[in-house]
């Protein structure tokens, strides 16, 4: 199985692109790393690939075939500052389950204590929340993982936890990863491959 962005354009306004006619293939049993200039487009890439943008041209095939966009979405985007996609009024125990209700050993290997579920948002620190964050993207459906910047936020240690355990867990459900990042140490170290977005983006 794979993801293709095949020949995708894409302005937020009309003679000014972001995005010119740049394809990339994300195969499911690898980490493709992607680094590039701050501003340049990444997080726009991300966007169109896990259809947060919808109006672009090109195409996003999954086996090439476009994704049905009524169910659920198997390209799952994750951000940088996971309180961004949670609800500031809901307790964790039902942000994590609104997309699915992982085993515990799972919870437990993204090292998320019981007691968090009953807090809100506002009582976890950055790296915890990015742990619900990543988990809560792991539904049985998911087939890849569009990771954007997800552990810039993070002290060294942490980083490497949850790569580690992302890492794990998309190796056994075969899920691929376009692992974003301005670390290149950190994408030589998570990704099979990695693509200077410069070099696919042809200005
Ligand atoms: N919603 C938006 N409306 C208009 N312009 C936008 C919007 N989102 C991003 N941009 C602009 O598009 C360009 C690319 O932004 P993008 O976030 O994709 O870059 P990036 O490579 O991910 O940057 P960084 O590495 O700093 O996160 C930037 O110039 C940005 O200001």
């Amino acid at each position: 199985m794979k993801l293709e962005g095949r020949n995708i354009s894409f302005a937020y306004k009309k003679g000014f692109p972001i995005l010119n006619d740049i394809s990339i293939t994300i195969p499911n049993d690898k980490v493709i790393g992607l680094i590039g200039d701050s501003g340049s487009g990444k997080s726009t890439l991300c966007k169109v690939l896990s259809a947060y943008i919808k109006k672009y041209e090109g195409n996003v095939l999954m086996d090439n075939k476009t994704i049905d966009s009524n169910g659920y979405n198997p390209v799952q985007l994750i951000f940088q500052h996971p309180e961004k996609t949670m609800n500031p009024k809901w307790k964790m125990k039902n942000i994590l389950e609104e997309s699915w209700i992982p085993p515990k050993e799972l919870r437990d290997t993204f090292g998320i204590s019981d007691d968090w579920l009953k807090r809100w948002p506002n009582e976890l620190s950055g790296g915890e929340l990015q742990r619900f964050a990543i988990l809560r993207s792991l539904h049985p459906k998911t087939r890849f993982i569009i990771a954007d910047e997800i552990s810039t936020m993070l002290d060294a240690v942490t980083q490497v936890q949850i790569w580690d355990v992302l890492l794990e867990y998309a190796k056994k459900q075969n899920i691929g990863i376009l692992a974003v990042s301005h670390d290149k140490a950190l994408l030589d170290v998570v990704s099979d491959d990695v693509f200077y977005f410069n070099e696919l983006n042809n200005k």
